[in-house]
Order: C-alpha cells, then structure tokens, then sequence
C-alpha cells in the first residue's frame, strides 16, 4: 500500500469525472510516489485515458481532487497550467511522429517549442536523448525510414526531450513484438531512473508490467479494484487479480455481455 507518508508526486482523492451525463470514474483514489513507475490497468473503456488527461489537466475532474507536485491541478490558471505541462512528458496511443521532419528535428521539436536555447546546445540535448534510446545513429533518417519499434523509441526520446518530472505514457506498447516490447519496457524503466522523474503507464500488457513497474492499479466500474507491488499481485489470491496475471477469458471481468440464460436463448431450451 502506497502511504500518506511516502513523497507523493500524484496524488488523486476520491476523483470522480463524468463525460456529459456519463459518469465513469466514480471515486478514484491513486497515489504516485515520486522516482517510482506505476502502471493503471483495466478493461477497454474503463477510464484509463481520462484518468492521464485528469493528471495532464486536459480534463478538469468533476469532483475529488487532482494533486501533482503539490499543486491541485483544478484550481492552476492557464499559464500555470502551461508552466506545469511543458515538466510533463506525454506518449499517448500510437504516439505519432511528425513524418515530414527527422529523426533529429521530432526530438528537437519540444525543445524549440518550450525553450530560447541556441542551437548547439539543443543539438547536445537531442544527441544525447537519442543516444539514451539507442537511435543516435539515426538522427538523419525520416520516420518513414523507421521500424516499429525505432520510431516508438524515437516517440520515447521526444517525450522526455524537455527532461520531465512526470513521464505519462498511454499504451507504450501497443502494436509491438515481443523483442521491441521487452526494448521499450527495459527503456521505460531506464530512463525513468536516469532521469529521476516519475513515471504512470497505462497498458495492458501485465507480463512486461511486472517486470519493470514498482506498482500497478487496476481500474474497473469507475474506482480501483485492486493494486499492490508486482509481488503483491503474483501472490494475490483476489479473483479480479489473478484473472488478470492469468490472462483467464472469464472471471469478474465477464467474457460474456450480459443475456438471459442460454437455455433460454436457445429454441430447444423454449420447447422444454
Ligand atoms: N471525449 C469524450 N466524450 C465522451 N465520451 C468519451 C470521451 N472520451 C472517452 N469517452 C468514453 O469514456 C470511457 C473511458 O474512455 P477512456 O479512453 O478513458 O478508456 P480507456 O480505459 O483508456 O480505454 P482503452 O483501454 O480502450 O483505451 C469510454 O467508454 C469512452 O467511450
């Protein structure tokens, strides 16, 4: 159990939001302690982008509060909420590169963007978060010149250009091998710990997870129905848990959308 007493970098109390009429998070309490990676899982559709735009402050949450750095992200103005965006890193799904710059120039585009710093030295800074992600070799190459995995370690380098204090990613994973999933994951963890940032992903991937988070929250029906240390969970005898780490397709989270009983579905069921 993540505690009060632990240096908090996120803290969410009691959040809930809904879009419209539809509510869908309904009391979320999350705590992020700073240096450590945590990981939100859940089904499709639970909230877990909702809840990194509540974070990010793109979202303002309809009740509860949203603390990042000390700060309740509802009550920041515009340029406060600016101010704390550009020490955030963000890699949402599919993290798109720009395809029409470079390698060099998707990396540079945060720091031209966010900072007045003469050229060479934002040369030196993208040299060198390429040469963390292993890509300082292809700094002239076009996004179209790129594997998968390379320009998903590319989305990474620029995410963490401006050297933030919270790196969010949103399905990190997604559409990668094996090999490049095991490369990103291990690059996640690296570069978090390089840097002394925090990070929060969400994914589904709990096999990578386990590996490389200090923390996971799983989300479902609007809160959080479990959460523990990677050890924790392989321990965990919840059934909502080892549903989850045992890839089992029934169990809490249901395989079948609800329906009368199938006897009863069925013509034969109706004659008997
Ligand atoms: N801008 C929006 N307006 C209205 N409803 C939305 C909006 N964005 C998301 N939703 C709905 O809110 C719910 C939560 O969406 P969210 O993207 O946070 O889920 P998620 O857990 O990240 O899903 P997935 O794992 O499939 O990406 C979904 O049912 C979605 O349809």
């Amino acid at each position: 159990m993540v505690s009060e007493t632990d240096n908090l970098l996120v803290s969410l109390k009691d959040v809930r939001f809904a879009y419209g009429e539809r509510e869908i998070l309904r009391g979320v309490d999350l705590k992020v302690p700073r240096g450590k990676v945590v990981a939100i899982m859940g089904g499709s559709g639970c909230g877990k982008t909702t809840l990194l735009r509540l974070i990010g402050g793109q979202l303002r949450a309809t009740a509860g509060i949203v603390e990042v750095a000390g700060r309740n992200v509802s009550s920041l103005n515009t340029a406060e909420l600016y101010e704390m965006r550009r020490r955030m890193g963000m890699l949402f799904q599919f993290g798109a590169l720009f395809t029409d710059m470079s390698v060099f120039d998707n990396v540079a585009f945060p720091l031209r963007e966010h900072t007045d710093l003469p050229f060479g030295l934002i040369r030196d800074m993208v040299l060198m978060k390429l040469n963390a992600v292993g890509l300082r070799g292809a700094a002239d190459l076009m996004p179209a010149e790129l594997s998968g995995g390379m320009a998903r370690r590319v989305a990474l380098a620029r995410a963490i250009a401006l050297d933030p204090m919270l790196i969010m990613y949103d399905e990190p994973f997604a559409g990668l091998d094996p090999i490049s999933l095991g490369v990103i994951g291990q690059l996640i963890r690296k570069l978090n710990d390089a840097l002394g940032a925090t990070t929060i992903m969400v994914t589904h991937d709990i096999m990578e997870s386990l590996q490389i988070v200090d923390y996971i929250y799983f989300v479902s029906e609007g809160g959080i129905v479990a959460e523990g240390t990677p050890d924790e969970l392989r321990a965990s005898k919840d059934p909502w848990v080892y549903q989850f780490i045992h890839a089992e397709p029934d169990g809490p989270v249901p395989f079948h959308y609800p329906a009368e009983a199938l006897d009863q579905s069925l013509i034969g069921g109706r004659i008997a």
